[in-house]
């Protein structure tokens, strides 16, 4: 459905609080991706609400005249757009996604986890300091384009160094695709040097390890040092008072922030075109080596390495590529696996209660 026809819909009623709803929803995150998605009859009878944070308890969710907390429901993540019933006491339909974090659960059960959705751009954050890794932003910026989300490098702690172009060029080897900004967290720099990505009614995140700014980055957004220490609180399954992060922050009049203490051990499985998209240049060389099956060692007429000898790919860089196509190739195989085992799992579990069924009727 066109957003016009969804402002016609409530003119009928009244345009004042249609506008008013559509602001409403719109300042969330609503957007024509969404509404295509529904009849104007739909809308009229099951409104779109936002999931803002999910708890052991229900999904909270916020919508044009809308603030509850719903039944949960594994399928929907912080960030989802969900229609509710008409009685709007819980979820009767959730919307496609325009973008999906997903990651391998940690321990030995390596199901995928959903961590966040409808996420517009992710700020890799990292600091221009010994944090600055390149095999790390280069995961980032992988994991970002694998979940459908625009990536952006935002280096912290500009203040701290005398050679920040050097930072900067660092940075931007990751991919000439995506943009590199530097700055002091700290000050007022972070609203106008990250304007173009946080515009009202969109949704971002920040990426990176611990200590390189992120909580900072989030106060300076919302101009108060409040939001990203600020706690909700729920009774945890034993009944004690547990305090969560609230993880989606709708910043006054600006965008939305998420803020989830899962995304900093993300790893990388089932990535391969995120890498791929990454590494665009060693992907391009890849194929116009002799071979389909090079492993870009020793054979001849490899493509990479002779781009390797003649100084236009960094061999460190396609270390760095091997390793993360390491990594995502195990923590797939790992979910495939897994997905055998429950496959024979559930075949046996059948195949036993055919077996009970047979044995209770003779
Ligand atoms: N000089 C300087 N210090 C900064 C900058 N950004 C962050 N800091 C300081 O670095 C420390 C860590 O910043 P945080 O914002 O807490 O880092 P974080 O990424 O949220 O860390 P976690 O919450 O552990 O994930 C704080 O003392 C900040 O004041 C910057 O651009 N310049
Ligand atoms: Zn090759």
């Amino acid at each position: 459905m066109d957003p016009e026809d969804f402002a016609r819909l409530h003119s009928s009623a009244s345009a004042e609080s249609a506008s008013r709803d559509l602001a409403t929803l719109a300042a969330l995150g609503w957007e024509p991706f969404f509404a295509r998605q529904i009849s104007v009859e739909t809308l009229s009878d099951t409104p779109p609400a936002r999931v803002v944070a999910v708890h052991r308890s229900g999904l909270q969710i916020l919508g044009a005249g809308i603030d509850a907390i719903i039944p949960p429901r594994a399928d929907a993540t912080v960030g989802d757009w969900l229609l509710l019933d008409r009685d709007q006491t819980r979820a009767s339909c959730l919307l496609f996604r325009k973008s999906l974090i997903k990651r391998r659960a940690p321990g030995t059960n390596r199901q995928a986890q959903l961590i966040a959705a409808n996420i517009d751009t992710a700020f890799v954050v990292t600091s221009c300091n010994q944090d600055f890794n390149l095999a790390r932003l280069e995961r980032y910026v992988a994991l970002a384009l694998e979940a459908k989300i625009a990536p952006v490098i935002v280096l912290t702690k500009a203040d701290l160094v005398t050679d920040l172009p050097s930072w900067i060029d660092a940075a931007r080897t990751v991919s000439d695709r995506i943009p590199v900004v530097a700055l002091d967290a700290r000050g007022g720099e972070p609203p106008e040097v990250l304007s173009p990505w946080c515009k009202p009614g969109q949704t971002v995140a920040f990426l990176g390890s611990s200590g390189v700014g992120k909580s900072t980055l989030t106060n300076a957004l919302a101009g108060t040092d409040a939001i990203a220490t600020q706690g909700i609180r729920e009774d945890d399954a034993k009944g004690r008072h547990t305090t969560t992060r609230r993880e989606l922050h709708l910043i006054p009049g600006g965008c939305l922030v998420l803020d989830t203490p899962g995304m900093r051990e993300l790893q990388l499985a089932d990535a391969a075109s995120g890498i791929a998209e990454t590494f665009e240049d060693i992907q391009t060389l890849s194929a116009q080596c002799r071979f389909g099956n090079c492993q870009h060692e020793s054979e001849p007429g490899c493509a990479i390495r002779d781009a390797i000898e003649h100084g236009r790919i960094d061999s460190a860089r396609l270390l760095r590529w091997r390793k993360l196509m390491a990594e995502d190739a195990f923590n797939s195989a790992s979910l495939a696996e897994r997905r055998t085992k429950d496959r024979a799992f559930g075949k046996m579990v059948r195949r036993v209660m055919k077996d009970a069924k047979s044995r209770r009727r003779s």
